[in-house]
């Protein structure tokens, strides 16, 4: 395993950062971390990387100490809104980091052009990163990331500052980078690019994981789209038990077990609902967040 958390607990002081994370990735996985604001995302993040200490459980990178200094070496990060110095130009970034990373003069220079070349920033090389837009700053800093060739890499919101095109291009890169075995560790708001991209995804919220698995296995077989006139009284009832969504003249029930069917529509047709169709259907990655963060019909799996 790359990176592999069992129990992780951290509080602030009585405040819950993230209480009892276990799981692991490994090599050449996209996985990704989800939930909302204040969820706990960037407090794993950053006691993975070392920067902050455990209250209780265990983190190891590459089984050994996120502190240890061949681990960091191996480790690259790409923080949410990093601030960077504005009088410096792209290069004489990268030289100061590749200096931190004791990377050999000869390696440096090749490095430098190859992720320059690869986030579109190497004709931009010698400009100042203060005549830079939000988007060039964040392919820099992702290039500042990629400088040291990590085999784990932490990505926090990584197309925020993106324009489409950009996205795609970052998009394509952290595909790349596991074509050639590298993992990547996604923080991101945004459900549809996870949803192209990631093997594995994690869902937490307050502090905790609320569901976790490959997103493939995640995704099938999620729940029933029932298309037909329903009283407002049973539409309430079933908004009551389970998690819902819109869906063309009728809605979507997530979460909900083939067992579970006849007795559903037992229920409507006796309450006088006119069924159309009922068919089982994909949930999106959307539908999945919102029913484990709003914990609804055993989404805690
Ligand atoms: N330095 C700190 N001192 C006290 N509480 C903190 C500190 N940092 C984070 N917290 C609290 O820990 C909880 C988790 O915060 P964290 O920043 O890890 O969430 P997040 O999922 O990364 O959120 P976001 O998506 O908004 O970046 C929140 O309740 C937050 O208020």
């Amino acid at each position: 395993m790359v990176l592999e958390s069992v129990d992780l607990t951290k509080y602030y002081g009585r405040e819950i950062g993230c209480r009892n994370i276990s799981l692991g990735v490994s090599p050449g996985e996209i996985f990704a971390f989800l939930g909302p604001n204040g969820a706990g995302k960037s407090t794993f993040v950053k006691t993975a990387l070392g920067l902050l200490k455990p209250t209780s459980g265990t983190i190891r990178l590459f089984g050994k100490s996120p502190e240890d200094l061949h681990v960091r070496r191996k480790v690259g990060y790409l923080p949410e809104n990093i601030r960077l110095p504005e009088w410096m130009t792209a290069e004489e970034l990268l030289r100061f980091h590749g200096k931190l990373l004791y990377l050999p003069e000869k390696k440096l220079k090749r490095r430098i052009e190859e992720v320059l070349t690869r986030t579109k920033l190497w004709e931009r090389k010698d400009n100042r990163i203060k005549t830079y837009s939000q988007g060039m700053r964040q392919r820099l800093a992702l290039a500042v990331a990629l400088l040291g060739e990590p085999e784990l890499l932490f990505l926090d919101e990584p197309t925020s500052a993106l324009d489409p095109v950009g996205r795609i291009e970052v998009r394509e890169i952290i595909t790349d980078l596991k074509r050639q075995g590298v993992a990547v560790f996604l923080n991101s708001h945004l459900l549809s690019e996870v949803e192209m991209v990631a093997d594995s995804v994690a869902i937490i919220n307050r502090g905790e994981i609320k569901a976790r698995g490959k997103l493939a296995e995640l995704l099938s077989g999620r729940g029933i789209l029932i298309r037909g006139e329903i009283p407002e009284a049973l539409l309430n009832k079933l908004k009551s038990r389970y998690q819902t969504g819109e869906a063309p003249n009728g809605l979507k029930l997530l979460g909900v077990s083939e067992e579970e069917v006849p007795a559903i529509m037992r229920d409507l047709v006796l309450g006088g609902a006119n069924i159309y169709e009922v068919r089982p259907f994909k949930a999106a990655l959307e539908e999945l967040f919102i029913q484990a963060v709003e914990g609804k019909n055993g989404a805690d799996n």
